[in-house]
């Protein structure tokens, strides 16, 4: 399909693609976010000493790392290592204890009072925030509406996009995950598959910079499983879009990913690209995990 003003940029194929991340730990040298001036020429997230707690457990321990726009990342690691808690994050549906994350070049955390670095309000992050879209592990639809008005529903509620030009997005969003014929239905009429399928149009409907794949697989039938991934399969190898992914599939993860990142404990142990670390992992738990999964 052409690219269109719906669909995010086509990519050039031949494009030779970097692993795109960075986990040093060299965040939060020269100026910074929020103050006119991006950390770096091609970064969109970066993650700058991020801890995050629950009561008396330490999840995220000062993480750094940032990812390059139109790259795709994969976080792994065994459960409750952390993953879910970056992407939770990045939706600001948590708030860190200590470090800040970027997303473009602006703080999604905080924001710049004259000289000071303050809490970012909720309307300052609800800005940031939508350069994010997320797919969740439950599909989250609305209910009550069918399936065209789902995805229609935020670009003119949050967006202020018109009611045509939402209409036109979303319809060619929906050819795109293959449910055309399905426009008129509610989602209970759906399979698990399809509703999902229809999550990740409505993501893609608020024109994201940067798309958030959480387990997005792990509630369907495994008979459905392989069209929701070669939807995302398409959309990656096919557009510029940037993503970030916590997934189990790991021969997706393979297909879709410029560099995987293996947490433990809230931490990057290692990291690289899926070639390398699906088959010569440097690491003991690495190479432990992708055992038990593989
Ligand atoms: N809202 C919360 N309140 C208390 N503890 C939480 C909360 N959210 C997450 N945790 C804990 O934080 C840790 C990290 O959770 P997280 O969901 O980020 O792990 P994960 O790596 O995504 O795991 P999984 O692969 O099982 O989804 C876990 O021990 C979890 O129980």
């Amino acid at each position: 399909m052409p690219p269109t003003d719906s669909t995010p940029e086509k990519k050039n194929e031949n494009e030779t693609r970097e692993a795109g991340v960075d986990t040093t730990t060299g965040a939060g040298t020269g100026e910074g976010p929020g103050n006119g001036s991006r950390a770096s020429g091609t970064e969109l997230i970066r993650f700058d000493k991020v801890t995050k707690r629950f009561g008396a457990l330490t999840v995220l321990d000062e993480l750094d790392f940032a990812v390059d726009t139109g790259k795709h990342v994969t976080l792994i690691g065994p459960s409750g290592s952390g993953k879910t808690t970056i992407l939770r994050l990045l939706m600001t549906l948590l708030k860190p204890d200590g470090g800040t994350i970027t997303v473009d070049g602006e703080y999604l955390t905080h924001e710049k009072k004259g000289d000071k670095l303050v809490r970012a309000s909720e309307r300052h992050s609800r800005e940031v925030r939508k350069k994010i879209g997320m797919v969740f592990q439950q599909f989250n639809l609305f209910p009550n509406m069918k399936v065209l008005r789902n995805v229609t529903e935020a670009p003119v509620h949050v967006l202020g996009m018109s009611k045509d030009e939402a209409d036109q997005r979303a319809r060619e969003l929906i050819e795109m995950v293959g449910l055309t014929e399905h426009l008129d239905k509610y989602p209970t009429q759906l399979s698990g598959g399809q509703q999902q399928r229809v999550a990740i149009a409505r993501a893609l409907a608020m024109r994201p910079q940067v798309l958030l794949l959480d387990e997005v697989t792990s509630a369907l039938d495994p008979e459905l499983v392989a069209g929701v991934l070669d939807v995302l399969r398409d959309i990656a190898h096919t557009t510029d879009i940037t993503m970030v992914v916590v997934t189990h599939e790991m021969s997706f993860a393979r297909d879709i990913s410029d560099s995987v990142l293996m947490f433990d404990h809230g931490k990057i142990i290692e990291s690289g690209p899926p070639d390398k670390m699906f088959t010569e992992p440097e690491h003991q738990r690495t190479r432990d995990f992708l055992t038990s999964v593989l």
